[in-house]
């Protein structure tokens, strides 16, 4: 079942469209992650999801409301980290915890959650003297903290480092376990792939593409490279007849079979019928970063992600 709906979204500012026509469905208990060029309208899309910006045409629902019309309901439901957090300086880690645990009916322990995101040492220390990073994981425990249905996460782990984001991962995995659904924005291919049920590519303010992230990897057009050392000579003439085969390339004594995934078993069994064992064999299937630089190739947009 679906708790958010996103129905034919539009938002413009002046002459910038920053969301063209979005439709999204996301399912209860999912850990939804969306991708993008920048400026592609991701945050757009997060923050109508959230109700902080008012859509200038279609619909967007949460668990049944609108989420800028019925702002109590949204904030008692919706939990979100935002590029910029924007909380006052003069407030500590401890009491913006507590403040927003307050909005929620039934929160997690604040403090809890600071320990588990590295900040245990810093509850009384001031928000505008804690490091980007550690600004960063107090966000997401703000977004998490009130155990929301909904916890829309903006630039999840951007800037943090590779233990903090780790932690982060199982924070986000520990939340989707106990029913929150999750949205997350990211740049972070690894952090997609482990964390995300489903992806919704999106560039130049619509969805280019919205599959699992083993879906949208088969769906791309990136190819499998198998690369391997005959012990004796190949054909190569044979090899690059083989169907699904694009490309056969001599790389001093190692060979490299540029085909789609169909084809591999077929150069194998052409090497086998001939007698050749391809040694130090690698197949190298094509990643999601592949899959998300084709899917979004020809954007305007230069800016891909790390
Ligand atoms: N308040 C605003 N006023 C004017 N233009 C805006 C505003 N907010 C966003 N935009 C424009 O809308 C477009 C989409 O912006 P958005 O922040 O949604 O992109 P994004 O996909 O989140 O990008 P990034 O990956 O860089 O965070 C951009 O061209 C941006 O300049």
């Amino acid at each position: 079942m679906a708790i958010i709906e996103v129905r034919g979204l539009r938002k413009t500012y002046g002459d910038v469209v920053a969301v063209d026509h979005i439709d999204l469905d996301v399912g209860e208990g999912e850990i939804f992650g969306i991708l993008g060029p920048n400026g592609a309208g991701k945050t757009t899309t997060v923050e109508s999801i959230a109700g902080l910006t008012r859509p200038t045409a279609g619909t967007v629902s949460v668990a049944g409301i609108d989420p800028y019309l019925d702002r109590v309901a949204a904030t008692s439901m919706i939990g979100v980290q935002l590029q910029q957090a924007g909380l006052q300086g003069k407030l500590t880690v401890k009491e913006a915890l507590e403040l927003f645990a307050s909005f929620y009916d039934d929160p997690a322990d604040g403090l809890e959650l600071a320990e588990q995101l590295g900040l245990g040492d810093k509850r009384d220390a001031y928000y505008s003297a804690l490091s980007g990073g550690q600004q960063q994981r107090l966000a997401i425990a703000l977004a998490l903290v009130g155990r929301p249905r909904v916890a829309l996460l903006d630039e999840l782990t951007t800037g943090l480092d590779p233990a903090s984001r780790r932690n982060v991962w199982k924070l986000v995995e520990a939340a989707r376990d106990q029913g929150t659904t999750i949205v997350l924005v990211s740049h972070l291919m690894p952090e997609v792939q482990r964390l995300c049920d489903r992806i919704a590519l999106i560039d130049r303010g619509r969805v280019a593409a919205l599959d699992t992230p083993a879906g949208l990897v088969a769906s791309s057009s990136a190819p499998t490279v198998m690369s391997f050392t005959p012990d004796a000579p190949v054909d190569l003439e044979r090899l690059r007849a083989l169907e699904g085969v694009a490309e056969v390339r001599q790389r001093a004594e190692r060979l490299e079979v540029v085909a789609d995934d169909a084809a591999v078993l077929a150069v194998l069994d052409l090497l086998s019928r001939s007698d050749v064992r391809p040694e130090k064999l690698r197949v190298t299937q094509s990643t999601l970063d592949e899959a998300y630089l084709s899917l979004v190739a020809g954007s305007e947009n230069e800016e891909a992600p790390a």
